[in-house]
């Protein structure tokens, strides 16, 4: 799959090193690969996918957490049409989530109606029963004072959502019904503990700009079979080399210019590769440890910028008492829970339900019989179908480095995708994106790591997909 430009042939010769087998580094091989380089991939652990995997417990495939997708998220569909696995996921016609609150039982619903930004939430919210009438005209307010702002502004990330929203005549319950209850799950962050200039992109691009951009995905099979098996795939037909249990040690200039990138390949094994490009796309900290010195002007600005974890109690029970593919909670610890049965292969009767939970930093540790003991009964008050089902088994996944903290101030901290060094790029759901640490900032980062790289060797890059997000 060449990119051949009018005809002509493309350099044989150029070479590409990826550091990182996930979704950042996944885009940036596929995307080099396509415009002629010969690229090798090169990912410490057994599978690609990075942080969105999956994995065997007995006979079932299990998601190491629930991910979800918006509409908006163009960059991630084009990656899933570019790996071929848009088969393997679901998007919603129209926005849809039914939000139960545990305390009074009442089930209200966020949804969208076919009329345009911003009247497309109005009925939904004019109809939301865990606000009061008040605090729902409050919000159609903030909304409008949200839409004012200017995303390009850089003194919004100094600023936090929660006072942000205080300001706005949002009560603490408008912030946790509503603005908490879609920016915990999408910024892994309380608005108190979020930056405004993130949390205003969540906000702005999902809810009011397209009418349909904040329509959910999720994967319908194990993400593995996504990012995994679609994504090697398509990496083995773009000729790409892709080498699992490969650890990169180290990547220093090499004499002619170019880079020489250091691999343990097993035990006492390793390999040096030459290459004209290098793409990290590892996590903050692993990209502060292989950065050569002055690759970036202030590398200790990686390591300030936080982690968030995501925590998932995954619970089988005998018969069904989800009978939605998701919902969100208020009024109990439950955030979200999803239905997880057919994805993972349960068989025999029975449901799986994995109740994900955000920016738990307070739980993250807890053991798994005082989460079974937390969780099951909030499940009881939130699912009353649960109530008298039989528990099959209870697990637990814990991801202590989900994403960055999306705290006031990270946006300085995060870097493009150039170094000071030429020749070697950065990419990574944590790199400056705009996004918060998304499968879609993850793509976009790879993106925009690739179109840099092919822009330094003086090959045309594909901006398509980057200008139509
Ligand atoms: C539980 C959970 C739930 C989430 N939910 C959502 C969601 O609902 N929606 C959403 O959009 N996003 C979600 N995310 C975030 C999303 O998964 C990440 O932002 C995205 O996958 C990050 O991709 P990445 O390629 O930037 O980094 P990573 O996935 O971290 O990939 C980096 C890769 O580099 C490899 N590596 C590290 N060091 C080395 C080395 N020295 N040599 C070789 N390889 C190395 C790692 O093994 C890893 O595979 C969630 C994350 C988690 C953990």
């Amino acid at each position: 799959m060449t990119r051949s430009q009018g005809g002509s042939p493309q350099p044989p010769d150029r070479t590409a090193v990826v550091v990182g087998g996930g979704l950042a580094g996944i885009t940036a091989a596929l995307e080099l690969a396509d415009a002629g380089l010969r690229v090798t991939l090169a990912e410490a652990r057994p599978r690609l996918g990075g942080l969105a995997f999956s994995f065997r417990r007995g006979d079932l495939t299990v998601d190491n957490g629930q991910h979800v997708f918006l509409r908006c998220c163009t960059a991630y569909q084009w990656f899933l049409d570019r790996i071929a696995a848009r088969d393997l996921v679901t998007l919603q016609d129209r926005l849809d989530v039914p939000v139960v609150d545990a305390a009074t039982g009442r089930t209200g619903r966020l949804s969208r109606a076919g009329l345009p930004v911003p009247l497309h939430l109005a009925a939904s919210l004019a109809r939301y029963p865990h606000l009061s009438l008040r605090e729902r005209a409050s919000v159609g307010r903030a909304a409008l004072a949200l839409r004012g702002l200017d995303l390009a502004d850089p003194a919004l990330d100094a600023v936090d959502f929660g006072s942000w929203l205080a300001g706005r005549g949002q009560s603490a319950r408008t912030i946790e019904a509503l603005w908490d209850l879609v920016g915990v799950a999408t910024l892994n962050a309380t608005a108190a503990n979020s930056s405004l200039g993130l949390a205003a992109m969540v906000f702005k691009t999902g809810l009011l700009t397209d009418p349909g951009a904040a329509d959910i995905g999720w994967a319908s099979a194990p993400l593995g079979d996504l990012h995994d098996g679609r994504g090697r795939k398509a990496l083995d037909a773009a000729g790409v080399r892709t080498l699992l249990r490969t650890r990169t040690s180290g990547i220093a200039r090499s004499e002619d210019g170019g880079w020489q990138v250091s691999l343990e390949t097993g035990p006492g094994r390793g390999e040096q590769l030459a290459a004209d490009v290098v793409v990290l796309a590892v996590p903050q900290r692993e990209a502060h440890a292989l950065l050569p010195e002055g690759a970036v002007q202030h590398p200790e600005k990686l390591l300030q910028i936080g982690t968030a974890p995501i925590l998932n109690v995954h619970v089988i029970y005998d018969r069904q008492v989800l009978r939605q593919p998701f919902l969100a909670a208020l009024g109990s610890p439950v955030q979200w829970v999803f239905d997880r049965t057919e994805s993972s292969g349960l068989t025999g009767g029975g449901q799986y339900v994995a109740v994900s939970q955000s920016a738990v930093e307070d739980e993250i540790d807890l053991p798994v019989a005082e989460l079974r003991d937390r969780y099951l009964p909030e499940l009881e008050r939130v699912l009353p179908a649960a109530r008298g089902a039989a528990v099959r088994d209870v697990f637990v996944t814990r991801e202590r480095t989900a994403t960055f903290a999306p705290t006031p101030g990270v946006g300085a901290l995060r870097p493009g995708p150039v170094t000071r060094a030429p020749g070697l790029f950065l990419a990574g759901a944590w790199t400056a994106t705009g996004w918060p640490a998304t499968m879609e900032s993850a793509v976009r980062s790879g993106l925009h790591a690739s179109r840099e790289a092919l822009s330094a060797l003086g090959l045309p890059a594909d901006n398509r997909v980057l200008e139509a997000a």
